[in-house]
């Protein structure tokens, strides 16, 4: 029979490890684990913020005070840094997002029993919790919820319903069958919505849909039927504010999880490349690192595969007068080869959670003095990190941002500096 013993640190996946190795979900560093499989609560063991914890599946680690929160955030990082052998010079302290600061969510709606719920999935497992209170989104996001929901039956009565409708016995007025996806953005117009998966059909439902827009003051109302996004409310262009500049923001593009930790980001960013002249931005998205760099002696090159994202930073970029070149190229097919990239005096890349392997390879090969890699999977940034310090990188800074408060996942900043440069 195994003894009592004492939680040491949360794993990756938000489990309460002891040293000897036995797993507890819902532990916090300090907690006892009793033989039984129990926990008794230790100094860092706190009441949950949201009433959903453990069923919905959006938090993993609530019963966490902040210190240990951001001793979980700061470790996932230093560990993948020292799994590799990287050497990081400097560890900065974390930067967490306050609860409230969510200003990107995917929210998922289904009807069940006659009624609609919309939520984010039931941790491990495919049921839905209904949200009732969310501490980590913004606000008007929780705000809008309930209306929502309350549309979607609308809609359902009316005859709005999923793709390959599935309508349950029950009589001519029983609910079909819904299983749509709900995307909320913060722009500077208000809530961008985005409902996927949805078939709305005749005047009446397009009406209860615009009914619903104006009356919430949406910023735009997007709705996808299976054949792409369709725009049914835009009083005015929705645009997001990146780098002091309005970029047009096309329906369910990337934008940072939180302002809060765009903005730690952005200012290792410009910290890091003061005085660069020609910058690279790889994996640009909308242009977040792009228009907070570019300046009077600051060109950016802003390479991003989305289409749309492309398109809208580039015509922000011209309407602004900015030195950024907006090229549209699929990094992954085709990375910057040797010859462009050591044009730059340095290079910033922010990749999708597989990383860059290619891209980095090549990079590794080159002379570009200065690397700024953002990440939001420290696996793997830690093995494309690896090639560059292998190359003859310095890892210089290393800075964790924990932008999905209470979650096990974790983004951050580092510098990579050539030696010799
Ligand atoms: C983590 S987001 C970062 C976006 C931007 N740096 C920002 O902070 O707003 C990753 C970006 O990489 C883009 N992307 C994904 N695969 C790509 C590829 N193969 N080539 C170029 N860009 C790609 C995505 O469209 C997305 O805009």
């Amino acid at each position: 029979m195994s003894e009592i013993e004492e939680i040491i640190r949360i794993a990756a996946k938000g489990d309460g490890v002891t040293a000897s190795g036995r797993f507890a979900w819902g532990a916090a560093p300090g907690d006892r684990l009793l033989p039984d499989g129990t926990l008794e609560r230790g100094p860092h063991h706190i009441d949950p913020a949201c009433r959903h914890f453990t069923q919905c599946g959006g938090c993993q680690l609530q019963q966490l005070d902040e210190e240990s929160l951001s001793d979980f955030v700061e470790k996932r990082v230093a560990n993948a840094s020292t799994g590799q052998e990287l050497g990081a010079e400097r560890i900065t302290p974390p930067h967490l997002s306050p609860p409230g600061t969510r200003r990107r969510a995917s929210l998922r709606a289904e009807s069940s029993g006659g009624r609609v719920v919309i939520g984010f999935r039931e941790a491990k497992s495919h049921r839905l919790v209904e949200l009732a209170e969310c501490p980590v989104m913004l606000p008007d996001f929780v705000t809008i919820l309930n209306p929502l929901r309350k549309l979607l039956i609308r809609l359902g009565q009316s005859g709005g319903q999923s793709k390959g409708r599935n309508k349950k016995p029950g009589g001519k007025n029983a609910m079909p069958r819904l299983a749509a996806d709900i995307e909320l953005a913060m722009t500077e117009q208000g809530v961008d919505l985005g409902i996927k998966g949805l078939t709305v059909e005749g005047l009446q439902a397009n009406e209860l849909m615009l009914d619903f827009a104006r009356e919430h003051g949406l910023a735009r109302l997007t709705l996808d039927q299976g054949w792409g996004s369709e725009t049914l409310w835009e009083p005015v262009p929705v645009t997001v504010l990146l780098g002091g500049v309005s970029v047009g923001f096309p329906p369910g593009s990337f934008l940072q999880a939180t302002l809060d930790g765009e903005q730690a980001l952005v200012s290792a960013a410009r910290e890091w490349l003061a005085g660069a002249t020609t910058v690279a931005d790889l994996f640009s998205g909308l242009g977040t690192f792009a228009f907070a760099l570019a300046g009077p002696e600051t060109k950016v090159l802003a390479v991003e595969a989305a289409r749309d994202a492309h398109l809208a930073c580039k015509a922000a970029a011209g309407r602004a007068g900015l030195q950024i070149h907006a090229l549209h190229r699929d990094l992954f097919r085709n990375p910057l080869q040797l010859d462009e990239l050591d044009r730059f005096d340095a290079v910033l890349l922010d990749p999708p959670r597989a990383g860059a392997r290619d891209q980095i390879e090549l990079l590794a090969g080159g002379k570009v003095p200065r690397i700024v890699y953002i990440s939001c999977n420290p696996s793997s940034w830690s093995r494309d990190a690896a090639l560059l310090v292998e190359a003859g990188y310095r890892l210089v800074e290393l800075r964790p941002v924990g932008q999905f408060r209470w979650s096990t996942h974790v983004e951050l900043a580092s510098l990579f500096v050539k030696t010799g440069s």
